[in-house]
C-alpha cells in the first residue's frame, strides 16, 4: 500500500557520493571540481584529507545507514515504497538510481537531498543534476517526474537532534555553558558571490538559514542545560583562491579568538552538514582539534544528525506533508525559527552560483520563470 504517499510512488535520497578506496580518490575529486576550476594544489590537499583515512570518505556509509533508518520508519508508518539512493559524484549515481526506480515501476519520484541549508551547492547544484539526469534519461525514453522536498535546515526534527547533540557534547566537556565554555557553530564556507546568490529575496540566504537555526539550537540547549549559551557562526573548509572571499571567520581564527576572550575549553557543533562528513572529521575533528590543542583548550565535539530518530521522522514527515500538498490538502508545514517554510517548488533563479546571473543550464524542482518572487 501506497496510499498515504500517493501521488509519488518512490522516493529518492540523492547525496554528494565520496571515494570508497584510495584509487577512487583522484576520479571522484575530478568529478566534483569538473569545469569549476579549482586550483591543483588544492585538489591535492583535499586528496590527501582522504588518503589520510585509507582513500575511503565516511559519508557512503552514513547514507547507506541514512537509507535503512527511512526505510524502517516509512515501514513503522506502513508506507511501503521503494527507497533508492543516488549520488551527483560517486557511484551509486543519480541517472542510474532513477532509472532503476522506473524500471521497478516508479513514474514520479520525491526527492530528500543530504543537504540541509540552500545555497547553490546544497540546492541549485543538485536540481540541476536533477534536471540533466532526467533529460539523459528522456534520450532513452524513460520518463520520469521528479519533485524534491523543501530545504529543511528549520525542520523541527533536524534542530531537535542538534540540540541534544549540543547538549551530549557539554555533558562530556564536564563544564556548564558561559564565557568560559562557549558553543560555536560550524558549517562549510561558500564563496560570498554564492551566499548572496543564496535563496531568494524572501527565504533567506545561506547565512541567514544558519544563524536562524544556531539561535534556535543554542536557546533550546541553554534550557536544558540551565545556562544562557553564548554562542557564534564560523566556517570550515574554504577552497578557491586565497583573493576570492568566502563566508568568514574559519573555525581556528575562531578559536584563536576566543582563546584570547579567555576561553579555556569549547564546543564545536556542525550544525550545516547532515552527518560526519569528510569536512566533520577532518576539518573539524583533525585540524580544528589541533587547533584547540596548541592553544590549550578543552574542546568537544557534537554530533551531527545522523541517524537520530527524531532528525529521520522529522524527514518522513516532511514526505507525508509534500505527499498530502500535491494531493491538493493543505498539511502543516512545521517549521521553527524566524524565517518560516521554504517553498516547495523553489522560486524562478533560486540559489543561482551567483546574483543576477542566470548560467542558462536547466534546474528541476523550480518554479517557471515569471511567477512571483
Ligand atoms: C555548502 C557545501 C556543502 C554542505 C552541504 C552538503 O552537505 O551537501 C558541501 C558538501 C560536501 N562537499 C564535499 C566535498 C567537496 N566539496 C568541494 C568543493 C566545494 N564544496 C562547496 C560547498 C559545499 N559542499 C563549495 C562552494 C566548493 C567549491 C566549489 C565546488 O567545487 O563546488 C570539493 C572540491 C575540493 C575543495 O574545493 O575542497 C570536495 C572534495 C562533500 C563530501 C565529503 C565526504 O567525502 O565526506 C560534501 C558532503
Ligand atoms: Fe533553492
Amino acid at each position: 500500500m501506497t496510499s498515504t504517499l500517493a501521488p509519488y510512488d518512490a522516493i529518492l535520497l540523492l547525496s554528494f557520493g565520496g571515494p570508497e578506496r584510495p584509487e577512487d580518490v583522484v576520479p571522484f575529486l575530478r568529478n566534483v571540481t569538473h569545469g569549476r576550476g579549482i586550483p591543483d594544489e588544492r585538489l591535492e590537499e583535499v586528496g590527501e584529507h582522504y588518503y589520510h583515512f585509507g582513500g575511503r570518505s565516511p559519508i557512503n556509509d552514513q547514507n547507506k545507514a541514512l537509507l535503512a533508518a527511512l526505510r524502517e520508519e516509512l515501514a513503522r508508518r506502513g508506507l511501503d515504497l521503494p527507497v533508492a539512493w543516488g549520488n551527483r559524484n560517486w557511484d551509486p549515481y543519480l541517472t542510474d538510481a532513477l532509472r532503476d526506480l522506473h524500471a521497478g515501476g516508479a513514474r514520479r519520484v520525491l526527492t530528500i537531498v543530504t543537504s540541509a541549508y540552500a545555497s547553490y551547492s546544497g540546492c541549485r547544484q543538485y536540481r540541476e543534476n536533477i534536471a540533466a539526469s532526467l533529460d539523459e534519461l528522456a534520450g532513452e525514453g524513460v520518463d520520469l517526474v521528479v519533485d524534491k522536498v523543501r530545504a529543511y535546515f528549520n525542520d523541527p526534527g533536524f534542530v531537535a537532534a542538534n540540540v541534544d547533540a549540543v547538549v551530549a557534547a557539554y555533558e562530556r566537556l564536564g563544564a556548564a555553558p558561559g564565557p568560559d565554555a562557549p558553543l560555536v557553530f560550524v558549517t562549510h564556507s561558500i564563496p560570498t558571490t554564492m551566499e548572496v546568490a543564496s535563496g531568494t529575496r524572501t527565504t533567506g540566504s545561506y547565512s541567514v538559514q544558519h544563524l536562524d537555526v544556531a539561535a534556535e539550537v543554542a536557546k533550546a540547549a541553554g534550557e536544558r542545560l540551565g545556562h544562557p549559551v553564548p554562542w557564534e557562526l564560523a566556517y570550515c573548509s574554504r577552497s578557491g583562491t586565497p583573493l576570492t572571499p568566502w563566508t568568514e571567520p574559519d573555525v581556528n581564527r575562531t578559536l584563536h579568538a576566543l582563546h584570547a576572550d579567555g576561553a579555556a575549553r569549547v564546543v564545536l557543533a556542525p550544525i550545516g552538514f547532515v552527518s560526519d562528513h569528510m569536512e566533520v572529521i577532518y576539518d573539524l575533528d583533525t585540524e580544528a582539534r589541533a587547533t584547540a590543542d596548541e592553544l590549550g583548550m578543552r574542546m568537544e565535539r557534537a554530533g551531527t544528525a545522523g541517524t537520530a530518530p527524531e532528525f529521520v521522522a522529522g524527514l518522513v514527515d516532511l514526505l507525508v506533508e509534500r505527499a498530502g500538498t500535491e494531493r491538493g490538502e493543505a498539511p502543516e508545514r512545521a517549521a521553527v525559527g524566524a524565517l518560516g517554510a521554504w517553498p516547495d517548488v523553489c522560486r524562478p533563479g533560486c540559489c543561482r552560483l551567483r546574483a543576477g546571473v542566470d548560467s542558462g543550464v536547466p534546474a528541476a524542482c523550480e518554479q517557471p520563470a515569471g511567477a512571483a518572487v
